[in-house]
C-alpha cells in the first residue's frame, strides 16, 4: 500500500506554495520531508490531509493495484505544535471526541490512548486539561492520540519540537517500531539528526518544488568523500565558518566541514584560529547535506 501525491499545485494569493510536487510514501517506511522555512512542507501535509484543496494534482492511496481517495481515519496527524487538540479539554475528553469523529467508540479509544500515554509517561494526566501540560507534554499527548486512532499513515509536522533529549530518543524508538508494524510515516522536521536516524528516504522541498528525493543512506554516501570534517576544541564553528569563507560550513557548534581537496585543506588549516582535535573524512551528516543544498554555498536556483 502506498500514498501517492501527484503534481500538486497550491497557491496562496501571489505565493506559489506548491508548484507541482509528486512523491510517494510506502507502508512501513519513514520519509523525511525537509526544506528551508517556507518551502511548502506544512502546506503539503495539509493537502494530503484534505485540509487544503490543491488547484491541480491529486492525492490517493494505491492498494493491490487499485487507486482510491484516502479516508480521514487512515491518517494519524500531528500538526505543528499541538494545535490539532482542544487546549481547555482534558486529555481523555480530547481523545474520545476525536475518536468519535473517526467513528471509534470510547471503549476502543480509551485503552489505546492510555497505552500510549503510559509509554510517554503521561498516564497520570489523563483528566488534566491539555493547557495545564508543558509544551513538550502537549506534543506527546497529541502524538499519543494520533497513535491511539490506529492510523495506516502518520503525518508528523515537527514532532520533536519541545521534546527533551530523552523524550526525543523515546519518540525515535516508537517511530521505528511503528514502521516495523507497517505504518508509513511522513516526518517533516528541522531536527535533522532525528530524521537521519529514523528515515529510510528523504525528500527536499524548496520554493514549492521537489529538489531531491532518495534513500537517506544513498544520499549521505553521495556526499561522502566531498571534503573533511574538523572537530574543534571550542564551540565556535558557526562564526568560524563565516569568517573562513567559501568552502567552509558549520556542523553543530564544534564541527567544521571543509569542502575541498586535502591539499587545499592543508593550506587553509593554519588560518583556523582554534585547536583542531580531529580531522576525518567520514560520511557527512544530513545537516551538511542540507547546508550544501540550501546554505550559502547552494546554487540559487534549484536544479530542474
Ligand atoms: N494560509 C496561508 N495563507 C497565505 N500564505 C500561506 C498560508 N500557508 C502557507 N502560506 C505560504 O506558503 C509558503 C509555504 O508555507 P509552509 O508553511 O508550507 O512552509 P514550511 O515549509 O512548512 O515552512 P516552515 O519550515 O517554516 O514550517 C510560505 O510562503 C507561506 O508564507
Amino acid at each position: 500500500m502506498r500514498l501517492l501525491v501527484q503534481g500538486v499545485h497550491k497557491r496562496f494569493g501571489p505565493v506559489q506554495a506548491l508548484a507541482g510536487v509528486s512523491l510517494e510514501l510506502r507502508a512501513g517506511e519513514v520519509l523525511g520531508l525537509l526544506g528551508p522555512n517556507g518551502a511548502g512542507k506544512t502546506t503539503l501535509v495539509k493537502v494530503i490531509l484534505g485540509l487544503l484543496l490543491p488547484e491541480e494534482g491529486e492525492v490517493y492511496l494505491e492498494e493491490e493495484g487499485r487507486r482510491r481517495r484516502p479516508q480521514g481515519h487512515e491518517f494519524g496527524v500531528l500538526l505543528e505544535g499541538s494545535r490539532n487538540l482542544y487546549l481547555n479539554l482534558p486529555l481523555l475528553a480530547n481523545a474520545l471526541y476525536f475518536g468519535g469523529i473517526r467513528g471509534l467508540s470510547p471503549k476502543e479509544v480509551r485503552p489505546r490512548f492510555l497505552h500510549w500515554l503510559e509509554r510517554f509517561g503521561l498516564k497520570e494526566r489523563l483528566h488534566a486539561p491539555l493547557a495545564s501540560l508543558s509544551r513538550g507534554m502537549q506534543q506527546k499527548a497529541a502524538l499519543a492520540l494520533a497513535l491511539a486512532l490506529r492510523p495506516r499513515f502518520l503525518l508528523l509536522d515537527e514532532p520533536t519540537l519541545g521534546l527533551d533529549p530523552v523524550s526525543r530518543g523515546e519518540l525515535e524508538a516508537i517511530l521505528l517500531s511503528l514502521k516495523g508494524e507497517g505504518i508509513g510515516i511522513l516526518l517533516t522536521s528541522h531536527d535533522l539528526a532525528t530524521v537521519e536516524r529514523v528515515s529510510d528516504r528523504v525528500a527536499f522541498l524548496q520554493g514549492g518544488r521537489l529538489l531531491r528525493e532518495g534513500p537517506t543512506r544513498a544520499l549521505l554516501r553521495e556526499w561522502a568523500g566531498e571534503g573533511y570534517l574538523l572537530r574543534l576544541a571550542e564551540p565556535v564553528a558557526e562564526a568560524l565558518a563565516e569568517a573562513l569563507g567559501p568552502g567552509w560550513l558549520a556542523e553543530g557548534k564544534d564541527r567544521l566541514v571543509f569542502l575541498g581537496e586535502w591539499a587545499a585543506l592543508k593550506e587553509a588549516l593554519p588560518r583556523v584560529p582554534v585547536e583542531v582535535l580531529e580531522v576525518s573524512r567520514g560520511e557527512p551528516s544530513l545537516e551538511t547535506v542540507f547546508l550544501r543544498l540550501f546554505g550559502r554555498e547552494a546554487p540559487k536556483e534549484p536544479s530542474p
